[in-house]
């Protein structure tokens, strides 16, 4: 991927086979396309059912995305689940095996690079080292013939938007990465794609630069309005910046939600992992027995207890009951130290984190990771735990029905 070349064409119409055959809107009758062509005519971007085949393996398996306009997407997952592979068919650098790609409503599925409304900003920036900022910037409106007069402006236009004006004389090895990556966003940007396309943008910057340029570039984004899509493994840069997280694995999407709803109610157990720190061990959640047993009844809430071996762990709120043990995930956060009813823990570890104390706890045969608030007192042997939040999984799937025997779910 060297060659900084993502120009978008002079707004040809696509020629893409899928607008002859299907009308504008291409595919229906899917999840991407639930509700027909009026909704994918809508949609900033949309994947119908997309593969790819690459060294005898299946990369990318009829996979389904819809991008709302000027809206920012992650697709999150680890190292060879996809996504790279994914935006270059977005792109038009690879050609999907079977299924769409839809922009705007129109299919570009098999268009290449230069004549699709999509401009990629690489992991490398690929800036051209011979030329200054504002020849790099210039490079994709110079190949499309524009008069000089208007790439000054756009450049000039484009370069204040990512305020680097000052830089516009500079070479790229006399700025910094933070700089460089914002030329490359400019690149992109005074293209004015439909759809900018971001693989790992702020993997060559080191952690501090990396928060800073991900904000620039959601600010930048936010202000332009223009539909995003962002490839990342880093579950930190997809919660910060995203509208919605498509989290992948294995050439699929296995979730697709905002950050929030990613984080507190992760479908499966490889998002639940992947995403955030989980306890996982098997136990049973059953209702609490009649009349507090144990102190039990002092808890708020509907009272469950989480059985592990002979522990029973008040609980505020499973996700669902369970007679036979099953797989079950409480947030760091949902192991609650010093309630009342709370069940004592041996305290192995305290590591302060700055505005909270993680504690890791032995609880009877598990071992648990606690976020609790720097006001919990330290420094005990033991402390009284019961848990918030507790997800129960069954199959690698989260059971969410709504505990027997609970009327205010
Ligand atoms: N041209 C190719 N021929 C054969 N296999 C390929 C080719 N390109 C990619 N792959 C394989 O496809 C898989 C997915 O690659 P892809 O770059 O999409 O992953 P990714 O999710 O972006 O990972 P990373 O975060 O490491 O970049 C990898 O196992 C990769 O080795």
């Amino acid at each position: 991927m060297a060659e900084p070349t993502s120009a978008v064409s002079d707004r040809q119409g696509p020629d893409d086979p899928a607008n002859a055959a299907t009308g504008a809107a291409g595919a229906t009758g899917t999840a991407a396309s639930a509700g027909g062509a009026d909704r994918d005519a809508d949609a900033g971007l949309v994947l119908h059912q997309v593969a790819k085949t690459l060294g005898g393996r299946l990369i990318v398996d009829n996979l389904d995305l819809r991008v709302r306009r000027g809206e920012l997407v992650c697709l999150l997952g680890p190292s060879g689940c996809g996504k790279t592979t994914t935006l270059r068919m977005i792109g038009g650098f690879l050609r999907p095996d079977a299924g769409q790609v839809l922009i705007g409503g129109r299919g570009y599925t098999t268009t290449p690079p230069e004549r699709r409304p999509t401009a990629m900003v690489f992991q490398n920036y690929a800036l051209w080292p011979h030329m200054n900022v504002f020849r790099n910037v210039a490079f994709g409106l110079r190949l499309r013939k524009l008069p000089k007069a208007e790439i000054a402006e756009r450049v000039e236009r484009t370069l204040a938007l990512v305020n680097l004006t000052h830089h516009i004389r500079s070479f790229p090895a006399q700025i910094s990465g933070g700089e460089q990556q914002r030329v490359a966003l400019a690149r992109a940007l005074v293209l004015e794609p439909e759809v900018l396309l971001l693989d790992e943008p702020l993997s060559n910057l080191d952690a501090k630069l990396r928060v800073k340029v991900r904000e620039d570039i959601k600010e930048i984004q936010q202000r332009v309005g223009i539909t995003t899509v962002f490839v990342t493994h880093d579950q930190d840069e997809a919660l910060s910046i995203s509208d919605r997280i498509a989290v992948m694995n294995a050439g699929r999407i296995e979730q697709y939600a905002g950050a929030h709803d990613l984080y507190r109610e992760p479908r499966t157990r490889f998002v639940a992992d992947f995403v955030g720190t989980m306890n996982f061990f098997e136990a049973r959640v059953r209702e609490a027995p009649a009349g507090g047993a144990g102190g039990i009844g002092r808890v708020a809430g509907p009272g469950a207890v989480v059985e592990v071996g002979d522990v029973a762990v008040p609980c505020q709120a499973p996700s669902a009951l369970t007679e036979q043990p099953g797989l079950v995930g409480v947030r760091p956060e949902d192991v609650r130290v010093g309630q009342p009813g709370g069940v004592p823990a041996r305290v192995v570890r305290e590591v302060p984190r700055g505005h909270f104390t993680e504690f890791v706890l032995e609880l009877g045969p598990l071992t648990l990771r606690a976020f609790v608030g720097a006001d919990t007192p330290v420094g005990q042997e033991t402390v009284p735990v019961t848990f918030g939040r507790a997800l129960v999984y069954a199959d690698g799937k989260l059971r969410s029905e709504r505990p027997v025997g609970r009327a205010d779910g």
